[in-house]
Protein backbone atom coordinates (compact mmCIF):
# COMPACT_ATOMS: atom_id res chain seq x y z
CA UNK A 1 0.00 0.00 0.00
CA UNK A 2 2.85 2.32 0.71
CA UNK A 3 4.17 1.40 -2.53
CA UNK A 4 1.29 2.15 -4.05
CA UNK A 5 1.25 5.30 -2.39
CA UNK A 6 4.30 6.24 -3.42
CA UNK A 7 4.19 5.49 -7.28
CA UNK A 8 0.69 7.51 -7.40
CA UNK A 9 2.32 10.55 -5.87
CA UNK A 10 5.05 10.36 -8.43
CA UNK A 11 3.13 9.52 -11.41
CA UNK A 12 1.10 12.89 -10.40
CA UNK A 13 4.56 14.91 -9.68
CA UNK A 14 6.83 14.03 -12.40
CA UNK A 15 7.51 14.29 -15.37
CA UNK A 16 6.19 17.64 -15.23
CA UNK A 17 3.16 18.54 -12.38
CA UNK A 18 -0.16 16.71 -13.49
CA UNK A 19 -1.55 14.39 -15.57
CA UNK A 20 -2.65 16.64 -18.87
CA UNK A 21 -1.27 19.33 -21.24
CA UNK A 22 -2.20 21.40 -23.71
CA UNK A 23 -1.55 20.98 -27.31
CA UNK A 24 -1.24 23.28 -30.61
CA UNK A 25 -3.17 21.70 -33.85
CA UNK A 26 -2.00 23.92 -36.57
CA UNK A 27 1.39 25.59 -37.63
CA UNK A 28 3.01 28.17 -35.53
CA UNK A 29 6.08 28.82 -36.58
CA UNK A 30 6.27 31.53 -39.02
CA UNK A 31 5.66 34.90 -39.46
CA UNK A 32 3.02 33.82 -42.61
CA UNK A 33 1.54 31.25 -39.91
CA UNK A 34 1.63 33.96 -36.91
CA UNK A 35 -0.88 35.67 -39.23
CA UNK A 36 -3.31 33.34 -39.57
CA UNK A 37 -3.16 32.39 -35.88
CA UNK A 38 -3.36 35.51 -34.89
CA UNK A 39 -3.26 38.53 -36.05
CA UNK A 40 -4.78 39.88 -38.76
CA UNK A 41 -5.99 36.30 -39.70
CA UNK A 42 -8.34 35.84 -36.32
CA UNK A 43 -10.19 38.25 -37.42
CA UNK A 44 -11.81 36.44 -40.33
CA UNK A 45 -13.46 33.69 -37.93
CA UNK A 46 -14.27 36.13 -35.14
CA UNK A 47 -16.33 37.97 -38.31
CA UNK A 48 -18.07 34.95 -39.11
CA UNK A 49 -19.08 33.45 -35.63
CA UNK A 50 -20.20 37.09 -34.85
CA UNK A 51 -22.35 36.88 -38.07
CA UNK A 52 -23.40 32.90 -37.76
CA UNK A 53 -23.34 32.10 -34.27
CA UNK A 54 -23.04 28.11 -35.47
CA UNK A 55 -19.65 28.61 -37.06
CA UNK A 56 -18.11 28.49 -33.53
CA UNK A 57 -18.30 24.92 -33.94
CA UNK A 58 -16.67 25.01 -37.46
CA UNK A 59 -13.44 27.17 -36.38
CA UNK A 60 -12.88 26.35 -32.80
CA UNK A 61 -12.33 23.86 -30.89
CA UNK A 62 -15.91 24.06 -29.16
CA UNK A 63 -17.30 20.97 -30.74
CA UNK A 64 -15.11 18.55 -29.17
CA UNK A 65 -14.18 20.32 -26.13
CA UNK A 66 -15.83 19.06 -22.40
CA UNK A 67 -15.59 21.00 -19.49
CA UNK A 68 -14.55 18.86 -16.16
CA UNK A 69 -16.59 20.78 -13.11
CA UNK A 70 -16.34 20.34 -9.57
CA UNK A 71 -16.60 21.80 -6.22
CA UNK A 72 -14.83 19.30 -4.20
CA UNK A 73 -18.25 18.38 -2.21
CA UNK A 74 -17.98 14.22 -2.40
CA UNK A 75 -14.77 13.72 -3.75
CA UNK A 76 -15.00 10.04 -4.78
CA UNK A 77 -15.64 8.74 -1.70
CA UNK A 78 -12.95 10.71 0.28
CA UNK A 79 -15.75 13.75 1.35
CA UNK A 80 -15.96 17.47 1.21
CA UNK A 81 -12.16 18.13 0.95
CA UNK A 82 -12.98 21.40 -1.53
CA UNK A 83 -11.94 22.72 -4.86
CA UNK A 84 -8.29 22.37 -4.96
CA UNK A 85 -8.23 18.63 -3.54
CA UNK A 86 -10.30 17.46 -6.08
CA UNK A 87 -7.94 18.96 -9.26
CA UNK A 88 -6.28 15.31 -9.26
CA UNK A 89 -9.58 13.77 -10.05
CA UNK A 90 -10.87 16.52 -12.45
CA UNK A 91 -7.37 15.78 -14.32
CA UNK A 92 -8.11 12.14 -14.41
CA UNK A 93 -11.56 12.62 -15.87
CA UNK A 94 -9.44 14.56 -18.65
CA UNK A 95 -7.18 12.40 -19.36
CA UNK A 96 -9.75 9.58 -19.63
CA UNK A 97 -11.89 11.86 -21.75
CA UNK A 98 -8.79 12.22 -24.03
CA UNK A 99 -7.17 8.82 -23.90
CA UNK A 100 -10.45 6.89 -24.44
CA UNK A 101 -12.42 9.23 -26.69
CA UNK A 102 -10.18 11.93 -27.97
CA UNK A 103 -12.17 14.51 -26.33
CA UNK A 104 -10.53 17.61 -25.19
CA UNK A 105 -11.02 18.98 -21.84
CA UNK A 106 -10.37 21.36 -19.42
CA UNK A 107 -10.89 20.94 -15.45
CA UNK A 108 -12.23 23.95 -13.76
CA UNK A 109 -12.73 23.43 -9.88
CA UNK A 110 -15.65 25.98 -8.84
CA UNK A 111 -15.18 27.73 -5.28
CA UNK A 112 -18.63 29.11 -4.48
CA UNK A 113 -21.34 30.23 -1.75
CA UNK A 114 -24.30 29.48 -2.42
CA UNK A 115 -25.51 26.62 -5.37
CA UNK A 116 -26.96 29.38 -7.53
CA UNK A 117 -23.47 31.12 -7.49
CA UNK A 118 -22.06 27.87 -8.44
CA UNK A 119 -24.99 27.79 -11.34
CA UNK A 120 -24.19 31.18 -12.45
CA UNK A 121 -20.57 30.49 -12.36
CA UNK A 122 -20.85 27.67 -14.68
CA UNK A 123 -23.79 28.81 -16.89
CA UNK A 124 -21.74 31.82 -17.67
CA UNK A 125 -18.82 30.39 -19.12
CA UNK A 126 -21.01 27.14 -20.32
CA UNK A 127 -20.89 28.53 -24.20
CA UNK A 128 -17.02 28.42 -24.52
CA UNK A 129 -17.49 24.05 -24.53
CA UNK A 130 -19.50 21.50 -26.30
CA UNK A 131 -20.68 19.44 -23.12
CA UNK A 132 -20.30 20.41 -19.40
CA UNK A 133 -19.29 17.34 -17.00
CA UNK A 134 -20.02 17.86 -13.60
CA UNK A 135 -18.44 15.52 -11.47
CA UNK A 136 -17.94 14.98 -7.74
CA UNK A 137 -20.55 17.92 -5.84
CA UNK A 138 -22.80 16.07 -3.29
CA UNK A 139 -26.11 15.39 -2.58
CA UNK A 140 -28.73 16.78 -2.98
CA UNK A 141 -27.11 20.08 -4.08
CA UNK A 142 -26.11 18.62 -7.14
CA UNK A 143 -29.80 17.61 -8.25
CA UNK A 144 -30.63 21.36 -8.05
CA UNK A 145 -27.65 22.40 -10.17
CA UNK A 146 -26.89 20.16 -12.48
CA UNK A 147 -31.81 20.74 -13.14
CA UNK A 148 -31.19 24.73 -13.23
CA UNK A 149 -27.89 24.49 -15.76
CA UNK A 150 -29.66 21.46 -18.13
CA UNK A 151 -32.68 24.89 -18.17
CA UNK A 152 -29.88 27.20 -19.13
CA UNK A 153 -27.44 25.87 -20.91
CA UNK A 154 -27.78 24.95 -24.69
CA UNK A 155 -25.46 22.04 -24.13
CA UNK A 156 -25.07 19.11 -22.89
CA UNK A 157 -24.81 18.76 -19.09
CA UNK A 158 -24.51 15.70 -17.39
CA UNK A 159 -23.67 15.18 -13.57
CA UNK A 160 -21.17 12.02 -13.80
CA UNK A 161 -21.59 10.23 -10.50
CA UNK A 162 -25.17 10.59 -11.29
CA UNK A 163 -25.68 9.18 -14.43
CA UNK A 164 -22.77 7.80 -15.92
CA UNK A 165 -22.77 5.50 -12.79
CA UNK A 166 -26.04 5.04 -13.09
CA UNK A 167 -25.55 3.20 -16.71
CA UNK A 168 -22.47 1.53 -15.70
CA UNK A 169 -24.47 0.18 -12.88
CA UNK A 170 -27.25 -1.29 -14.93
CA UNK A 171 -25.24 -2.83 -17.83
CA UNK A 172 -23.06 -4.27 -14.64
CA UNK A 173 -26.06 -5.82 -13.04
CA UNK A 174 -28.55 -6.90 -15.90
CA UNK A 175 -25.27 -9.30 -16.77
CA UNK A 176 -24.85 -10.11 -12.85
CA UNK A 177 -28.26 -11.27 -12.80
CA UNK A 178 -28.40 -13.17 -16.34
CA UNK A 179 -25.56 -15.01 -14.92
CA UNK A 180 -26.92 -15.85 -11.43
CA UNK A 181 -30.45 -16.80 -12.87
CA UNK A 182 -32.15 -13.77 -11.28
CA UNK A 183 -34.76 -11.41 -12.79
CA UNK A 184 -34.31 -7.57 -12.37
CA UNK A 185 -38.20 -7.59 -11.36
CA UNK A 186 -38.27 -10.10 -8.78
CA UNK A 187 -34.71 -8.79 -7.14
CA UNK A 188 -34.72 -7.86 -3.90
CA UNK A 189 -32.19 -5.02 -3.48
CA UNK A 190 -30.07 -2.79 -0.94
CA UNK A 191 -28.83 0.35 -1.17
CA UNK A 192 -26.09 1.75 0.81
CA UNK A 193 -26.13 5.33 -0.01
CA UNK A 194 -28.63 8.10 -0.60
CA UNK A 195 -26.99 10.82 -2.84
CA UNK A 196 -25.77 11.10 -5.76
CA UNK A 197 -25.05 7.83 -7.02
CA UNK A 198 -27.67 6.17 -5.34
CA UNK A 199 -30.49 7.89 -6.31
CA UNK A 200 -29.51 8.02 -9.93
CA UNK A 201 -28.61 4.09 -9.53
CA UNK A 202 -31.90 3.09 -8.29
CA UNK A 203 -33.99 5.22 -10.30
CA UNK A 204 -32.31 4.05 -13.66
CA UNK A 205 -32.56 0.61 -12.16
CA UNK A 206 -36.30 1.12 -11.94
CA UNK A 207 -36.80 2.04 -15.85
CA UNK A 208 -34.42 -0.98 -16.47
CA UNK A 209 -37.20 -2.74 -14.62
CA UNK A 210 -36.49 -3.47 -10.63
CA UNK A 211 -39.36 -2.76 -8.41
CA UNK A 212 -38.92 0.37 -6.75
CA UNK A 213 -41.19 -1.44 -3.58
CA UNK A 214 -38.18 -4.23 -3.42
CA UNK A 215 -35.76 -1.46 -2.78
CA UNK A 216 -34.44 -0.61 0.50
CA UNK A 217 -31.97 2.43 0.18
CA UNK A 218 -29.84 3.69 3.77
CA UNK A 219 -28.49 6.19 4.51
CA UNK A 220 -26.21 7.44 7.77
CA UNK A 221 -29.02 7.45 9.66
CA UNK A 222 -30.13 3.84 8.42
CA UNK A 223 -33.08 2.46 7.07
CA UNK A 224 -34.58 5.29 4.60
CA UNK A 225 -38.99 4.77 5.57
CA UNK A 226 -41.46 6.38 5.56
CA UNK A 227 -41.84 7.46 9.22
CA UNK A 228 -38.43 9.59 9.09
CA UNK A 229 -39.37 13.61 9.09
CA UNK A 230 -35.51 14.14 7.83
CA UNK A 231 -35.58 13.28 4.56
CA UNK A 232 -34.94 15.60 1.62
CA UNK A 233 -37.56 14.86 -1.73
CA UNK A 234 -35.13 13.06 -3.45
CA UNK A 235 -34.45 10.38 -0.41
CA UNK A 236 -38.32 10.31 0.11
CA UNK A 237 -39.06 9.06 -3.27
CA UNK A 238 -36.96 5.70 -1.93
CA UNK A 239 -39.12 5.40 1.89
CA UNK A 240 -40.75 2.22 2.71
CA UNK A 241 -43.28 1.81 4.58
CA UNK A 242 -41.28 -0.43 6.82
CA UNK A 243 -40.37 -1.39 10.77
CA UNK A 244 -36.74 -2.70 9.33
CA UNK A 245 -34.54 0.06 10.51
CA UNK A 246 -30.51 -1.27 10.04
CA UNK A 247 -28.32 -2.96 7.07
CA UNK A 248 -28.67 -6.10 9.02
CA UNK A 249 -32.79 -5.95 8.87
CA UNK A 250 -32.94 -5.30 5.37
CA UNK A 251 -29.45 -7.44 3.80
CA UNK A 252 -31.52 -10.58 5.28
CA UNK A 253 -32.43 -12.48 2.15
CA UNK A 254 -31.47 -9.81 -0.41
CA UNK A 255 -30.70 -10.66 -4.20
CA UNK A 256 -28.67 -7.36 -4.75
CA UNK A 257 -26.09 -5.25 -2.61
CA UNK A 258 -25.23 -1.57 -3.97
CA UNK A 259 -22.71 0.31 -1.85
CA UNK A 260 -22.03 3.97 -3.06
CA UNK A 261 -21.68 5.18 0.10
CA UNK A 262 -18.06 4.47 1.95
CA UNK A 263 -15.46 2.31 2.83
CA UNK A 264 -15.63 -1.61 4.54
CA UNK A 265 -19.61 -0.85 5.85
CA UNK A 266 -20.12 -4.36 4.40
CA UNK A 267 -19.44 -7.23 6.84
CA UNK A 268 -18.67 -10.79 6.16
CA UNK A 269 -21.63 -11.37 8.84
CA UNK A 270 -23.79 -9.11 6.93
CA UNK A 271 -23.07 -10.76 3.51
CA UNK A 272 -23.31 -14.20 5.21
CA UNK A 273 -27.04 -13.35 5.07
CA UNK A 274 -27.93 -12.82 1.61
CA UNK A 275 -30.09 -14.97 -0.42
CA UNK A 276 -28.06 -17.72 -2.41
CA UNK A 277 -26.08 -16.34 -5.60
CA UNK A 278 -25.95 -12.67 -4.89
CA UNK A 279 -24.85 -9.46 -6.59
CA UNK A 280 -22.64 -7.09 -4.83
CA UNK A 281 -21.36 -3.81 -6.54
CA UNK A 282 -19.37 -2.57 -3.55
CA UNK A 283 -18.52 0.82 -6.00
CA UNK A 284 -17.03 3.08 -3.06
CA UNK A 285 -13.78 4.64 -3.99
CA UNK A 286 -10.89 4.09 -3.50
CA UNK A 287 -11.77 1.69 -1.35
CA UNK A 288 -14.81 -0.69 -1.71
CA UNK A 289 -17.99 -1.26 1.06
CA UNK A 290 -16.57 -5.14 1.23
CA UNK A 291 -13.30 -5.99 -0.13
CA UNK A 292 -13.77 -8.51 -2.79
CA UNK A 293 -10.84 -10.99 -0.98
CA UNK A 294 -12.77 -11.34 2.26
CA UNK A 295 -16.12 -11.39 -0.22
CA UNK A 296 -14.89 -14.43 -1.88
CA UNK A 297 -13.84 -16.17 1.33
CA UNK A 298 -17.20 -15.51 2.49
CA UNK A 299 -19.01 -17.17 -0.06
CA UNK A 300 -18.00 -19.17 -3.40
CA UNK A 301 -21.57 -17.96 -5.16
CA UNK A 302 -21.22 -14.28 -4.95
CA UNK A 303 -20.60 -11.88 -8.53
CA UNK A 304 -18.25 -9.40 -6.50
CA UNK A 305 -17.63 -6.17 -8.30
CA UNK A 306 -15.87 -2.59 -7.43
CA UNK A 307 -15.22 0.81 -8.60
CA UNK A 308 -11.20 -0.05 -9.12
CA UNK A 309 -9.02 -0.85 -11.56
CA UNK A 310 -6.84 -3.83 -9.84
CA UNK A 311 -9.96 -5.69 -9.04
CA UNK A 312 -11.84 -7.82 -12.05
CA UNK A 313 -15.70 -6.75 -12.66
CA UNK A 314 -14.86 -2.62 -12.58
CA UNK A 315 -18.28 -1.09 -12.43
CA UNK A 316 -17.38 2.63 -12.84
CA UNK A 317 -18.47 5.62 -14.53
CA UNK A 318 -15.23 5.62 -16.43
CA UNK A 319 -16.97 3.11 -18.80
CA UNK A 320 -19.47 5.11 -19.60
CA UNK A 321 -19.01 9.26 -19.51
CA UNK A 322 -16.11 9.17 -22.82
CA UNK A 323 -18.56 7.89 -24.78
CA UNK A 324 -21.90 9.68 -24.23
CA UNK A 325 -20.58 12.25 -24.90
CA UNK A 326 -18.37 11.32 -28.03
CA UNK A 327 -21.99 10.22 -29.33
CA UNK A 328 -23.49 13.32 -27.70
CA UNK A 329 -20.98 15.78 -29.19
CA UNK A 330 -20.94 14.00 -32.73
CA UNK A 331 -24.46 14.68 -33.55
CA UNK A 332 -24.68 17.85 -31.64
CA UNK A 333 -27.34 16.52 -29.07
CA UNK A 334 -28.80 19.93 -27.17
CA UNK A 335 -29.59 17.07 -24.05
CA UNK A 336 -28.60 13.64 -22.70
CA UNK A 337 -31.80 12.08 -22.57
CA UNK A 338 -33.11 9.22 -20.86
CA UNK A 339 -33.23 7.31 -24.79
CA UNK A 340 -29.47 8.03 -24.73
CA UNK A 341 -28.94 6.65 -21.30
CA UNK A 342 -30.66 3.48 -21.87
CA UNK A 343 -28.56 3.23 -25.47
CA UNK A 344 -25.42 3.07 -23.62
CA UNK A 345 -26.23 1.11 -20.62
CA UNK A 346 -27.56 -1.90 -23.82
CA UNK A 347 -24.42 -1.04 -25.98
CA UNK A 348 -21.80 -1.73 -22.42
CA UNK A 349 -24.04 -4.60 -21.27
CA UNK A 350 -23.93 -6.41 -24.62
CA UNK A 351 -19.88 -5.79 -25.43
CA UNK A 352 -19.31 -8.19 -22.43
CA UNK A 353 -21.07 -11.20 -24.16
CA UNK A 354 -18.59 -10.53 -27.25
CA UNK A 355 -14.92 -12.22 -27.48
CA UNK A 356 -12.42 -10.13 -25.84
CA UNK A 357 -9.56 -9.30 -28.31
CA UNK A 358 -5.74 -10.13 -27.70
CA UNK A 359 -4.71 -6.25 -26.86
CA UNK A 360 -7.20 -5.76 -24.12
CA UNK A 361 -6.05 -9.09 -22.58
CA UNK A 362 -2.50 -7.80 -22.81
CA UNK A 363 -3.61 -4.21 -21.66
CA UNK A 364 -5.70 -5.61 -18.59
CA UNK A 365 -3.33 -8.71 -17.68
CA UNK A 366 -5.60 -11.19 -17.63
CA UNK A 367 -4.82 -14.38 -19.61
CA UNK A 368 -8.56 -15.05 -20.92
CA UNK A 369 -11.34 -12.81 -19.98
CA UNK A 370 -15.55 -14.61 -20.78
CA UNK A 371 -18.36 -13.59 -19.96
CA UNK A 372 -19.34 -14.89 -16.33
CA UNK A 373 -18.65 -14.34 -12.90
CA UNK A 374 -15.41 -12.97 -12.81
CA UNK A 375 -16.24 -10.65 -16.39
CA UNK A 376 -19.95 -9.20 -16.22
CA UNK A 377 -18.53 -5.69 -17.86
CA UNK A 378 -16.61 -4.22 -20.43
CA UNK A 379 -12.55 -3.30 -19.50
CA UNK A 380 -11.87 0.20 -19.78
CA UNK A 381 -9.49 -0.17 -22.56
CA UNK A 382 -11.76 -1.96 -24.51
CA UNK A 383 -11.17 0.17 -27.88
CA UNK A 384 -14.82 -1.08 -28.77
CA UNK A 385 -16.36 0.64 -26.70
CA UNK A 386 -16.11 3.97 -28.00
CA UNK A 387 -17.80 2.73 -31.55
CA UNK A 388 -20.27 1.04 -29.79
CA UNK A 389 -21.86 3.42 -27.02
CA UNK A 390 -21.04 6.69 -29.00
CA UNK A 391 -22.61 4.67 -31.72
CA UNK A 392 -26.10 3.66 -29.92
CA UNK A 393 -26.39 7.06 -28.41
CA UNK A 394 -25.95 8.99 -31.29
CA UNK A 395 -28.21 7.00 -32.91
CA UNK A 396 -30.77 7.51 -29.80
CA UNK A 397 -30.17 11.11 -29.72
CA UNK A 398 -31.15 11.44 -33.75
CA UNK A 399 -34.66 8.84 -33.11
CA UNK A 400 -35.69 10.95 -30.06
CA UNK A 401 -35.10 14.25 -31.35
CA UNK A 402 -32.46 15.93 -29.82
CA UNK A 403 -29.65 15.83 -32.37
CA UNK A 404 -28.80 19.41 -34.55
CA UNK A 405 -26.87 16.95 -37.04
CA UNK A 406 -27.39 13.77 -38.89
CA UNK A 407 -25.16 10.75 -38.30
CA UNK A 408 -21.76 10.98 -39.95
CA UNK A 409 -21.05 9.25 -42.83
CA UNK A 410 -19.37 5.87 -41.92
CA UNK A 411 -19.28 6.84 -38.24
CA UNK A 412 -17.03 4.57 -36.04
CA UNK A 413 -16.71 2.38 -39.43
CA UNK A 414 -13.26 1.75 -37.94
N1 LIG B 1 -17.74 3.34 -9.00
C1 LIG B 1 -18.18 4.47 -9.51
O1 LIG B 1 -18.22 4.68 -10.72
C2 LIG B 1 -18.66 5.55 -8.60
C3 LIG B 1 -18.58 5.43 -7.25
N2 LIG B 1 -19.05 6.42 -6.44
C4 LIG B 1 -18.84 6.27 -5.01
O2 LIG B 1 -20.07 6.40 -4.34
C5 LIG B 1 -19.85 7.06 -3.10
C6 LIG B 1 -20.85 8.19 -2.95
O3 LIG B 1 -20.62 9.18 -3.92
P1 LIG B 1 -21.72 10.29 -4.22
O4 LIG B 1 -23.05 9.68 -4.34
O5 LIG B 1 -21.17 11.11 -5.32
O6 LIG B 1 -21.65 11.15 -2.86
P2 LIG B 1 -22.80 11.91 -2.05
O7 LIG B 1 -22.08 12.77 -1.07
O8 LIG B 1 -23.78 12.54 -2.95
O9 LIG B 1 -23.57 10.74 -1.26
C7 LIG B 1 -22.96 9.96 -0.27
C8 LIG B 1 -24.04 9.12 0.36
O10 LIG B 1 -23.42 8.08 1.11
C9 LIG B 1 -24.08 8.03 2.37
N3 LIG B 1 -23.17 7.48 3.37
C10 LIG B 1 -21.95 7.91 3.72
N4 LIG B 1 -21.47 7.16 4.72
C11 LIG B 1 -22.42 6.24 4.99
C12 LIG B 1 -22.55 5.20 5.96
N5 LIG B 1 -21.58 4.98 6.85
N6 LIG B 1 -23.67 4.46 5.96
C13 LIG B 1 -24.67 4.70 5.08
N7 LIG B 1 -24.61 5.68 4.16
C14 LIG B 1 -23.51 6.44 4.14
C15 LIG B 1 -24.48 9.47 2.68
O11 LIG B 1 -25.48 9.49 3.66
P3 LIG B 1 -26.19 10.86 4.15
O12 LIG B 1 -27.19 11.20 3.07
O13 LIG B 1 -26.84 10.49 5.45
O14 LIG B 1 -25.09 11.87 4.29
C16 LIG B 1 -24.94 9.92 1.30
O15 LIG B 1 -26.29 9.56 1.11
C17 LIG B 1 -18.39 7.45 -3.07
O16 LIG B 1 -17.68 6.49 -2.33
C18 LIG B 1 -17.95 7.39 -4.50
O17 LIG B 1 -16.60 7.04 -4.66
C19 LIG B 1 -19.62 7.57 -6.93
C20 LIG B 1 -19.72 7.73 -8.28
C21 LIG B 1 -19.18 6.76 -9.22
C1 LIG C 1 -15.65 7.10 -10.06
C2 LIG C 1 -16.19 8.33 -9.51
O1 LIG C 1 -16.59 9.22 -10.24
C3 LIG C 1 -16.28 8.48 -8.07
O2 LIG C 1 -15.95 7.56 -7.32
O3 LIG C 1 -16.70 9.57 -7.63
MG1 LIG D 1 -17.01 11.05 -9.24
Amino acid sequence: MTDLRQQALDYHAYPTPGKISVEITTPAETSVDLALAYSPGVAEPVREIAENPDDVYKYTGKGNTVAVISNGTAILGLGNLGPMASKPVMEGKALLFKRFANINSFDIEVKHKTVEDFVNTVANIADSFGGINLEDIKAPECFVIEKALIERCKIPVFHDDQHGTAIVTCAGMLNALDIQGKDIKQANIVCLGAGAAAIACMELLIKCGAQREKIYMLDTKGVIHTRRDDLNEYKKLFANNTDKRTLEDVIAGADVFVGVSGPDLLTAEQLKLMAPNPVVFACSNPDPEIKPEIALATRDDVIIATGRSDYPNQVNNVLCFPFIFRGALDVRARIINDEMKIAAVHAIKDLAKEDVPAEVLAASGDKSLTFGKDYIIPKPMDSRLCAKVAKAVAQAAIDSGVAALEMPENYMAD
